[in-house]
């Protein structure tokens, strides 16, 4: 890809449906919005059809793939059933782990079992196999073309996440070598090798913070950054190893847009399990924050003390539910976030096993109770 395609305003369509930003932003809206995080995921038959017999990562490194499993579930542009649910965002199709690929580490997608690094880092002298200096739009210049196809596809229906993993959940990744219930390979290194720590998650930051530059200049309209292993750190390993990065991203990806002349975007930190820095992540120039199903809506807007917006958190596995249970719980759970500075979704990835349906029950009990609420106040 030549440089300069990076840069390019691209003439996007106008966006029509910007309840999600105007709610990230803490504005008025006339409906709570909704997504889900694995929206376009494996419990549509659509998408394993799609996926069926195809390496994983070489479908993220296709933009058009990437393109169409997005607008998959996104916008009216197949016949029915294809056509899914009436989102108010979508995420483009990618994966956490396409950075320490870029990072020179190989990763591969084993079905059936997830992640796997073939060579993980084991001790600090392992950080020498990194490219010490990433050209992010060489190495992910494939997501970038992915993101500039699918806002032009999308023709300005929703608006279009971009995201990135969080440096503390790749650097577990790049030790375990893969899902792990412990941690403990990656937690030894905090315990024992503090210093090679930190020299990886800075090294980590620094290629994260282009990244996610790279992704709003090619059309991204916000960024979630997804800390998806803070359940495993206590209060202070979350001080010390995860919230000075997830703050220096905002802040530095924030400087950057405004030193470039683009327009800021909201982003988004998700730091699942990580109900114990409720406070402190609403203090680190992330406009909204993501909840996990464990924290109470009610609770959460009391501890981040309207300084943000907040996004969540049903139980994914309340999916497994009649579609009237849903339907309450939603009720439920809009009444105690409320309908301003809200944006529903579920407190983790859709799981393979759920019933389409059931998601679309969820999207349409949203959009009911919150427009119900609205017009009551
Ligand atoms: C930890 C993590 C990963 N990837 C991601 C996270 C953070 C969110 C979280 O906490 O779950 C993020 C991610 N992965 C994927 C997306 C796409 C956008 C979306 O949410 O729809 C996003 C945002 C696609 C994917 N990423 C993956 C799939 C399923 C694999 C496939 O399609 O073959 C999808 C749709 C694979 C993946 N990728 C990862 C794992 C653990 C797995 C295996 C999961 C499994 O086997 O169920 C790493």
């Amino acid at each position: 890809m030549e440089k300069n395609d990076l840069i390019v305003p691209k003439d996007f369509p106008e966006l029509k449906n910007d309840t999600f930003l105007r709610a990230a932003r803490g504005e008025e809206v006339e409906h709570v919005p909704v997504w889900c995080m694995r929206q376009a995921g494996r419990y549509l038959p659509e998408f394993r059809e799609s996926r069926a017999g195809k390496d994983f990562f070489e479908t993220c490194r296709s933009p058009e793939a990437c393109c169409e499993l997005t607008l998959q579930v996104s916008i009216d542009l197949f016949p029915q059933p294809l056509r899914r649910f009436p989102f108010d965002a979508s995420i483009i199709f990618s994966d956490i782990l396409v950075v320490p690929q870029a990072l020179g580490m190989d990763v591969q997608m084993s079905p059936g079992k997830g992640p796997v690094f073939p060579e993980p880092l084991k001790e600090p002298d392992d950080l020498q196999r990194l490219r010490p200096k990433v050209d992010v739009d060489a190495e992910l210049g494939y997501v970038f073309k992915a993101i500039t196809l699918t806002r032009h596809k999308l023709e300005g229906k929703v608006p279009l996440i971009g995201f990135t993993g969080a440096p503390w959940t790749l650097m577990s990744y790049m030790i375990e070598g893969g899902g792990s219930t412990t941690h403990s390979k990656a937690k030894r290194w905090l315990y024992r090798h503090p210093e090679a720590s930190h020299k990886l998650l800075r090294q980590l930051t620094d290629v994260i913070v282009e990244y996610l530059l790279g992704q709003v200049k090619a059309g991204a309209q916000a960024l979630q950054v997804f800390e998806s292993h803070t359940g495993c750190l206590g209060p202070a390993e979350f001080k010390e190893f995860s919230l000075p990065y997830l703050r220096d991203i905002a802040r530095r990806v924030k400087d950057k847009l405004k030193d470039s002349g683009l327009d800021n975007v909201p982003m988004i930190v998700f730091a699942k399990d990580g109900h114990y820095g409720l406070e402190e992540l609403s203090q680190s120039h992330y406009e909204v924050v993501g909840l996990d199903w464990t924290v109470d809506p009610r609770s959460a807007r009391e501890r981040t003390g309207g300084r943000v917006s907040l996004q969540g958190n049903m139980d994914p596995c309340a999916l497994y539910a009649t579609k009237e249970r849903i339907s309450e719980i939603v009720k439920t759970m809009v009444e105690g976030f409320g309908t301003r500075g809200y944006i529903a979704n579920l407190g983790h990835g859709v799981y393979p096993d759920m019933d389409p349906e059931s998601v679309g029950a969820f999207v349409e009990a949203v959009h009911t109770h919150s427009r119900q609420l609205l017009n009551r106040n």
